[in-house]
């Protein structure tokens, strides 16, 4: 059996993971996010979907290296041991130039995707340390291999994902923890909602006349990564639509 920590459960990609690994009988997950209602009908669906699921769900801002650091100390006896972390919350706000970004999105960007995600992995590693299968995936983004217009501090982010990625797998080596990054090009979720601060016409707009991937795609890749035999490790996967080329260049007038 192994324990899962999936941050930013409540939504998209990290809620798909929930209910992906609720159905195999050999995970249990610890859940977290802000909104933490979220958290409780997530709950209830996957006791729906497996009853036997053992699941604890918790509030974190994973922004706040102190209340990080205190949650984690303070989960149950029984939840302290973790195999896998899905480091998964993050966002992506405003789409605009560097020239004329919002300073306040920029920070919550570096804050959440790059500090955030720094915090739970300095705090969960040592965790891990009974753990013979320790996995951690990093949920990048193709926004990591590339920039894009007006995508500067975003990409930025995910570039620094794309660093810590490599890094991690250097620093964790010894302790035979395995690093796995997946980088996602477009995935309907409430990703775009958020980058467009609620304008939710204009996030409808990216995916119109296109199949974007799903977070249920993407979760069962994150599934198949997970259950690679020991000795085997996927290192790094780009993952797009069959109609996205690059972060920009999508075809919709062809979709499948
Ligand atoms: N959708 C896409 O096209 C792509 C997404 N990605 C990446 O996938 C990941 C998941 O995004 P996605 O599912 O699409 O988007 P969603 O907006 O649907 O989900 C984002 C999740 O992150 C959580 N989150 C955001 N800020 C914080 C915070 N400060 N502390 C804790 N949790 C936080 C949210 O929870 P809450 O608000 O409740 O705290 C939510 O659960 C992100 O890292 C994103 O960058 C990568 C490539 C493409
Ligand atoms: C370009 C993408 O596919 C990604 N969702 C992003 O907006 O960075």
């Amino acid at each position: 059996m192994r324990t899962v920590l999936i941050t930013g459960a409540s939504s998209g990609i990290g809620a798909a993971c929930a209910l992906e690994l609720a159905k195999d009988k050999n995970y249990r997950l610890l859940l977290c996010a802000r909104r933490v209602e979220r958290l409780e009908e997530l709950k209830s669906k996957i006791k729906d979907l497996n009853p036997a699921c053992e699941v604890h769900s918790f509030k974190l801002d994973v922004r706040n290296a102190d209340e990080v650091e205190t949650t984690l100390s303070n989960l149950p006896q029984e939840w302290k041991n973790i195999d896998v972390l899905i480091n998964n919350a993050g966002l992506s706000q405003g789409l605009d130039p560097i020239q004329t970004g919002d300073i306040g999105d920029w920070d919550r960007m570096i804050d959440t995707n790059v500090k955030g995600l720094l915090y739970v992995t300095r705090f969960v590693v040592p965790m891990m340390e009974d753990s013979k299968q320790a996995h951690i995936i990093n949920i990048g983004s193709i926004a990591g291999k590339e920039v894009y217009p007006n995508g500067n501090v975003y990409c930025a982010t995910k570039h620094a994902v794309d660093a810590l990625n490599k890094a991690m797998r250097i620093d964790l080596l010894a302790k035979g923890i395995k690093v796995t990054a997946i980088n996602p090009g477009m995935v309907e979720t409430e990703f775009s909602e958020v980058r467009f601060h609620g304008d939710s016409n204009r996030a409808k707009s990216v995916y119109e006349g296109v199949t974007p991937l799903s977070g249920q795609d993407i979760a069962e890749i994150i599934v198949f990564a997970l259950n690679r035999p020991a000795h085997v490790n996927i290192n790094d996967l780009l993952v797009m639509p069959t109609v996205q080329a690059t972060g920009t260049i999508v075809n919709r007038s062809n979709s499948k």
